[in-house]
């Protein structure tokens, strides 16, 4: 009998847990997602190296994650190797084994019309592929189309097949109404031409569709309203605006309003400092990192619990000309760098805001809860994605800020049950 070793990143990917929920989830798949799983089953099962290729659309919340969940429980089970990627780290998390499709291929970070992945035909990585069964990329729209071409090119490559992805079964999903890619500075033709959906690629993928919105079942008038918002069929007032129905809005009778929102969202929040499920099931969502600090400061002010002031370093050092003055250094606070004064209270919610471990949950984006603070120190214990419950320890220089209200970006993909939106200004002004 013959005995396969696999050692490095193979041994890890065959080593990945599978939750009994996701197992669990095989039996809950709805009519479309069921379809969707059969059809790409079928593909896997039956693989004739060509034309393997398929985009899950569907609105958010329609369950796309919990298909990839579905369509990877049933490969691991078997003992197959389904990779798991996401274009954003926090999207990777959702996924047992997730990683950002960026760091799983090699991606090149500027990536042009004819770029290749930085992956060497005989090392470890190629092997990898070359045993896979299939691969996920969540978000594929979020991505440059050049980096979806230079996975092609590479995969053919190292898999010596001209089939489309080397004749991998490939699964890519996500929603157009959402995030697209991002061109620094580009115009909206730059942005569209980046697209996926204008790749060469795009004509021989299989599209699967969902569109019953699991995320608001229980509120099926809401999720058609969401619909026709995304579809552009809702009508709109003066500069693309939507009128949000009245039951669902809180009218705006100046800066007090913003309280009855916060005591709607965070009712009794000083009976609630420390409790994991309430923190991780509430935010406000709002649009810009000023707006996210407005709120997040008056949420703290009234957290019960004992104030830290964490300050960031405020003297460069070597810089002996003084050419970096402090007051400069205190009012750095762009959306990735935390707040020179970051006030934390024990027991309160945080946003980590860098990738520092994505297999571990440490994605930028990461809700934590704040256990315990030192001045170089953080104990956290991680809220969200697959490594919800762990606990983690953060060194200085924190990035992390209070996460009571959230950007709307931040929230993309997460399932909270209950959310307040705050306004203050038309959705697609500048600073988003
Ligand atoms: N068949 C199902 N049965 C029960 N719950 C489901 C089912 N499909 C999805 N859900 C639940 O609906 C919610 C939304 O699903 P999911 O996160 O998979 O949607 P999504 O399409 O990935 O959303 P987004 O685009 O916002 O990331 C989740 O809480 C998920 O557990």
């Amino acid at each position: 009998m013959k005995i396969i070793q696999f050692q490095g990143v193979i041994q890890e990917e065959l080593s990945v847990q599978i939750p009994n929920e996701d197992i669990e989830s095989i039996q809950m798949l709805n009519h479309d997602q069921m379809v969707a799983f059969n059809t790409i089953m079928h593909a896997i099962d039956h693989n004739h190296k060509h034309s393997q290729v398929f985009f899950v659309d569907g609105p958010d919340g329609t369950g796309k994650t919990f298909l990839y969940r579905a369509l990877m429980a049933t490969l691991r089970n078997r003992g197959k190797i389904g990779l798991a990627t996401a274009s954003s780290g926090i999207t990777a998390t959702l996924l047992s084994g997730g990683i950002t499709a960026h760091s799983r291929f090699n991606l090149p970070y500027d990536v042009q019309p004819n770029s290749f992945c930085d992956i060497k035909k005989q090392k470890d990585l190629a092997k990898l592929f070359r045993v896979a069964t299939a691969i996920i990329w969540d978000e594929a729209p979020m991505t440059n189309k050049y980096c979806l071409e230079a996975l092609d090119r590479s995969l053919r490559d190292i898999l010596d097949c001209d089939a489309l992805f080397g004749g991998k079964v490939m699964i890519m999903g996500g929603d157009f109404r959402q995030v697209l890619p991002l061109i620094q500075k580009g115009s909206k033709a730059q942005l569209i031409s980046a697209c996926i959906i204008r790749s060469n690629l795009w004509a021989n993928i299989k599209v699967l569709h969902l569109v019953q919105n699991m995320r608001s079942m229980n509120d099926p008038e809401f999720a058609q309203f969401l619909m026709r918002i995304g579809d552009s069929v809702e009508p709109t007032k003066l500069n693309a605006m939507v009128r949000i129905p009245h039951q669902i809005a809180l009218p705006w009778e100046g800066e007090q309003s913003i309280q009855t929102l916060i005591d709607h969202i965070f009712p009794q929040l000083n009976l609630h400092g420390w409790d994991a499920s309430y923190m991780v099931e509430r935010a406000i969502i709002t649009l810009t990192n000023d707006d996210v600090q407005k709120l997040n400061d008056i949420i703290i002010n009234q957290f019960s619990g004992e104030e830290h002031n964490l300050l960031s370093f405020d003297e460069v050092e070597g810089d002996t000309h003084n050419l970096y003055q402090r007051e400069f250094l205190n009012s750095i606070a762009q959306g990735s760098i935390p707040p020179h004064i970051l006030k934390v209270k024990k027991g309160a919610p945080l946003m980590l805001l860098r990738n520092i471990d994505p297999r571990y949950g440490l994605c930028n984006g990461t809700r934590l809860l704040c256990r315990g603070l030192f001045k170089n120190m953080l104990d956290v214990k991680i809220l969200t994605g697959s490594n919800a419950g762990k606990r983690a320890f953060l060194r200085k220089q924190f990035s992390v800020k209070l996460s009571f209200a959230i950007t709307i970006n931040k929230s993309q993909g997460r399932t909270i049950p209950n959310v307040r939106i705050y306004l203050p200004r038309h959705v697609f002004s500048h600073g988003q």
